[in-house]
């Protein structure tokens, strides 16, 4: 098992979709692709601005008509919006590496599951984001020219929901729109219920709960919302996301006070998914509650929206309200914990390719 040369992305990246001449009939490798929402290249006007335009001129993210979404996308959110979260961006931004947390441990992501792996010859893993770079259509095709017949595809959401998981699906069969000889295609299911996740999340929970020198009266869930029509039209997200927090309320022994379910990062002016994160935290604050911690369960590794949205944010709501004491705890990441879970559906989702 090899991981894919990171240093041909940026060619790849620029190549012409398709190599002239007749292609091998055969080479018969397995890719594996890692995939996640997405993330800008810089925190400036610019980058910013392309992420924000690539992510929300996407019909299943924004399900309003084009001709009423796209004057308020580009008079309105474009103007002012690419400076605001570029703002924001750049208090948790990766310096090292020049680029946002996403996408540095995304990548880890891949390379470990690259080593853990190493038992089966013919697999070959790499890593795309479904908006910005390494794009989806990039890494498919350098896939497909490594002699990749076959590509399993890993939408990294738990819960599925048709903006986050449809969306890296629906952009992956675009990319092979372009390809003549286009390999075979799993993706890896929403696992909001497997049992290895929901160890995974628990020790993790109870691994970081045990460096505190407080015990939280309320943990909270907290999820990515989606606008609450969605959900109303058949979006399975939010009952995935609430069987997430049964289940690890169950793993824990806790009852229904103590782990509690929330929905972040609201968009727009719609109603979204209830009860809201930042309301709840402040909510709790002013009902005597002094201690709490927030996980974010639906979150593969960590991001803008759980170090600044909830890190940050949070943490300041929780205080200028009268709470005491704010703990986050970190997404799995490339943690072992987290790499159990990737590793073991991959392995599952080969079954009787390898
Ligand atoms: C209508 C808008 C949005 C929907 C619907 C939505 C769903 C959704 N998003 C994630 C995961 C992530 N979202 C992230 C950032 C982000 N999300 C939106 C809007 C919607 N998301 C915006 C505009 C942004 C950009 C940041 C900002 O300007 O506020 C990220 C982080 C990316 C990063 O670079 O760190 C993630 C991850 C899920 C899981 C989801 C629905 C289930
Ligand atoms: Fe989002
Ligand atoms: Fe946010």
């Amino acid at each position: 098992m090899t991981l894919a040369n990171p240093a041909d992305a940026k060619a790849a990246e620029t190549a012409d979709p398709a190599p002239a001449g007749a292609a091998p009939v055969t080479a018969g490798k397995i890719g594996i692709m890692l995939v996640n929402l997405g993330t800008p290249d810089g925190t400036d006007f610019k980058p910013m601005w392309r992420y924000l335009r690539e992510f929300l001129s996407d019909p299943r993210v924004i399900e309003l008509n084009k001709a009423i979404w796209y004057p308020i996308l580009y008079g309105l959110v474009l103007t002012t919006r690419p400076k605001k979260s570029g703002a924001n961006y750049a208090r948790i931004w990766n310096h090292e590496r020049n680029e946002s947390p996403l996408r540095t441990f995304t990548r880890a992501q891949a390379e470990k599951l690259a080593d853990a792996l190493a038992d089966l010859p013919n697999v070959v893993v790499d890593w795309a984001m479904r908006y910005g770079n390494p794009s989806t259509a990039a890494v498919a095709r350098r896939l497909v020219e490594q002699g990749c017949e076959r590509i399993l595809s890993f939408p990294l959401y738990p819960q599925y929901s048709a903006t986050t998981t449809a969306t890296a699906n629906d952009q992956l069969f675009r990319a092979l729109m372009k390809i003549r000889h286009a390999p075979a295609i799993r993706s890896v299911p929403p696992y909001y219920d497997e049992p290895v996740y929901i160890e995974a999340l628990a020790r993790s929970i109870e691994k970081h709960l045990a460096t505190l020198d407080f015990e939280p009266e309320v943990v909270i869930t907290s999820y990515h919302g989606i606008p609450k029509p969605y959900s109303d039209k058949g979006d399975p997200y939010r009952a995935h996301c609430l069987e997430t927090t049964r289940l690890l309320r169950a793993r824990l022994g806790w009852d229904e006070k103590k782990l509690i379910a929330t929905f972040q990062s609201r968009f727009g002016a719609q109603e979204w998914l209830q009860p809201y994160t930042d309301v709840t935290v402040e909510k709790l604050a002013k009902d005597g509650v002094k201690s709490i911690a927030i996980v974010n369960p639906g979150f593969s590794v960590d991001c803008i929206e759980t170090l600044d949205e909830i890190g940050r944010e949070a943490a300041e709501t929780f205080h200028h309200a009268g709470g005491r004491n704010f703990a986050h705890i970190p997404c799995l990441n490339d943690s072992a914990e987290g790499m159990a879970v990737i590793e073991a559906l991959v392995r599952r989702e080969l079954s009787g390719w390898v």
